[in-house]
C-alpha cells in the first residue's frame, strides 16, 4: 500500500470588496465576496513544504482588490473569469481556477446620489471555472425566499405507524430558493440572464398550483430551461418553511388557516435538477461544485 495524495486546491476565501464607482456625483456600490482556488502541480508542496509553485493566498487576496481598480467590475461573471484565467495564464503551475463570487444587494436611499441602504438577504452567485483555455459558469442566487399563502396542497402520501402529518388541500408554501444554472454558448448578456431568470423562478412558483414542494421545485425549473436557451441545467435546494395551523382549540377558538406557527427547524430540504437530455457534458468542472 502506498500514501498518496489526492485532489486538492487551495485559495482566499471570501474576500469583501466593495468598490464605488463615481458618475459625478452619483456613486454606485458593488459590494462582492469573493473565493479563489487554484489547482495544479501542488504535490511538492503538500510532500516536501517546497513553495516554489504556490501562489500566496495573500497574493490571490490583492489580486482581487487590484483587479478591482485596474477595470470596472462589471458583473460578477466577467469578475471571475478575468481572474480565473489571470491565474492559470500567469503561473505556470496552476492549471486551474475557481472563483467564487456572491453579490450582495443595495438599493439607493430615495434618489440620493451616495447613501444606500442594504437591501434583502438575498445574493447573487457565480461560480466560474477555468481549466487551461477552457471556461465553465454557474451563475445563480441564494437566499430568496417566498411565500405562498394558499394554491399548495399536500397530501396522498404513505401513512405508517410512525406519520401524524395530517393531509391538506391548503396550505401556506415556504422556502428560501438557492439556485444554480450551467451556462451553455457565448455571447450572454449576464446582467440580462439573471434578471430574467430571477423573474422565471418567481412567476412560475406563484402560478404553479402546488401538491408538492418537489413538483414546484421541477416546474421552476423546466420554465427555465423552457425560456431560457442559454441555460443547460438548474439546480435547486429548496427548505420547506413549514406553517404549522396553530391548534386553538384549548381557547374555545377555530382557526380557519389563519393563525400559523412558522418553525424554523426542523425543515424539509427538497432538492433536485433539472436538465436538457442534450445538454453536452461539462466534465468534471460542474461536478466538482457543490450539488446543490
Ligand atoms: O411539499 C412537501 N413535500 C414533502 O415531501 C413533504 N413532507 C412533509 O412532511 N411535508 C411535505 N411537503
Amino acid at each position: 500500500m502506498a500514501i498518496v495524495l489526492g485532489p486538492n486546491q487551495y485559495g482566499k476565501a471570501e474576500n469583501r470588496l466593495v468598490t464605488v464607482t463615481r458618475d459625478g456625483d452619483v456613486h454606485t456600490i458593488k459590494d462582492l465576496t469573493v473565493s479563489t482556488s487554484l489547482r495544479g502541480d501542488l504535490a511538492e508542496t503538500h510532500l516536501t513544504g517546497d513553495n516554489a509553485a504556490v501562489l500566496a493566498t495573500d497574493t490571490q487576496k490583492n489580486t482581487v482588490y487590484a483587479f478591482a481598480k485596474e477595470a470596472p467590475v462589471g458583473e460578477i461573471e466577467d469578475f471571475a473569469l478575468r481572474l480565473g484565467r489571470h491565474f492559470v495564464s500567469s503561473q505556470e503551475a496552476i492549471t486551474g481556477a475557481r472563483v467564487l463570487i456572491d453579490e450582495h444587494s443595495w438599493n439607493r436611499i430615495e434618489e440620493n446620489d451616495h447613501s444606500f441602504v442594504q437591501g434583502s438577504n438575498e445574493k447573487r452567485t457565480t461560480a466560474v471555472t477555468v481549466e487551461g483555455d477552457q471556461a465553465w459558469v454557474v451563475s445563480g442566487l441564494k437566499d430568496l425566499v417566498v411565500l405562498k399563502s394558499t394554491g399548495s396542497e399536500f397530501h396522498g402520501y404513505p401513512r405508517d405507524k410512525y406519520t401524524t402529518l395530517k393531509e391538506v388541500t391548503d396550505r401556506i408554501l415556504a422556502t428560501s430558493v438557492t439556485a444554480r444554472w450551467r451556462y451553455q454558448g457565448s455571447g450572454i448578456d449576464w446582467a440580462k440572464s439573471f434578471a430574467e431568470i430571477r423573474a422565471v423562478l418567481l412567476r412560475t412558483f406563484a402560478a404553479k398550483h402546488s401538491l408538492s414542494l418537489q413538483q414546484t421545485l421541477y416546474a421552476m425549473g423546466e420554465a427555465v430551461l423552457e425560456e431560457r436557451p442559454e441555460v443547460a441545467e438548474v439546480r435547486l435546494s429548496m427548505p420547506n418553511k413549514h406553517h404549522f395551523v396553530v391548534d386553538l382549540s384549548p381557547f374555545g377558538l377555530e382557526n380557519d388557516n389563519e393563525v400559523f406557527y412558522a418553525a424554523d427547524r426542523p425543515y424539509g430540504l427538497i432538492e433536485g435538477t433539472v436538465l436538457r437530455d442534450d445538454a453536452e457534458d461539462p466534465g468534471q468542472a460542474w461536478y466538482s461544485l457543490p450539488a446543490f
